[in-house]
């Protein structure tokens, strides 16, 4: 590594839950992020994984790669197997490469469950991460932040103590697991939702993410795929936040809209049309 600061983030249990400093403070709400960053040299970082005892806090570095990361990591960089990737790219129409995260963390160090609007090809370089993966259908039952909130894209649910009554979707949720090793490459698509936990008792972890940008919009069938109506969602929270101007209102304005209108007896009876209309005929 070279010698310069990189990205840690400082946290008091073992979760570290993504937030957009940027929403912070557009947003001016009081907000409290749930980890503390610091810029710390790599000698630095290092010294407080090999010093680090239980009670501290946890130290997660995450730092995108870059020109200042220095020139042994961009060697180093050069031996990912470039043609693998760029065919895969080219195969499966994405767009550009836009960022490679570098994730150096403890054992027991856990990233709470999020999606993100990237393509990644997640690569494990040292140490063992279990990845908790679930499609974007299940969107519903993973109950995301609103769009303009700091925690946007990550759940509410805490799945170390689950609120099965706030959160009852909570019991159709369905996941996938899989455990990575040294030379394991995942692939997280976009808008899939993933848990990634460095496993206890098996050392510290690094690994280097691919981000890529998704392809140009593809050809529009119906009916939607779940992710093509996520990104409906998010575009339609968007929009009427840049009209409000002011997020409290988002929500009611959201609920005067849907209530009483698209739900109860009228949206039953339109269900029930919907319903018909799909079904075979019979006589
Ligand atoms: O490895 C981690 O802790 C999180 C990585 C992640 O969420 C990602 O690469 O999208
Ligand atoms: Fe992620």
């Amino acid at each position: 590594m070279g010698s310069e600061r990189y990205m840690v983030f400082l946290s008091n249990n073992h979760k570290f839950k993504y937030y957009d400093e940027a929403k912070i403070k557009q947003y001016k709400t009081n907000f409290v992020p749930p980890t503390r960053r610091v810029d710390l040299t790599f000698p630095e970082f290092v010294k407080k994984l090999r010093e680090w005892k239980p009670g501290d806090e946890r130290v997660y570095l995450q730092q995108g790669l870059n020109n200042t990361v220095g020139q042994a990591i961009v060697m180093d960089f050069l031996q990912f197997n470039w043609q693998w990737l760029n065919m895969q790219q080219k195969n499966n129409n994405w767009g550009p490469l836009t960022s490679n995260l570098l994730l150096v963390g403890m054992e027991g160090n856990v990233t709470p469950v999020h999606y993100d609007e990237q393509q990644n090809f997640f690569s494990q370089l040292v140490g063992y991460k279990r990845c908790i993966l679930f499609a974007p259908e299940h969107y519903e039952r993973l109950y995301p932040y609103p769009v303009y909130h700091p925690h946007d894209r990550q759940s509410q649910v805490d799945f170390d103590d689950p609120d099965m009554e706030k959160f009852p979707g909570l019991k159709h949720l369905q996941g996938m697991e899989a455990v990575v090793g040294p030379g394991d490459v995942l692939y997280i698509p976009m808008y899939w939702w993933h848990q990634i936990e460095s496993l206890p008792h098996l050392g510290n972890t690094v690994s280097v993410n691919f981000w890529y940008k998704g392809g140009p919009t593809e050809k529009i069938e119906y009916p939607l795929k779940p992710r093509q109506k996520l990104a409906i969602m998010r575009n339609v929270e968007k929009m009427l936040l840049e009209a409000l101007r002011e997020p409290a209102e988002v929500g009611p304005l959201l609920r005067s809209l849907v209530l009483g209108r698209y739900t109860g007896e009228e949206a039953d009876r339109q269900e029930g049309a919907l319903l018909s209309a799909a079904a075979p005929h019979t006589n």
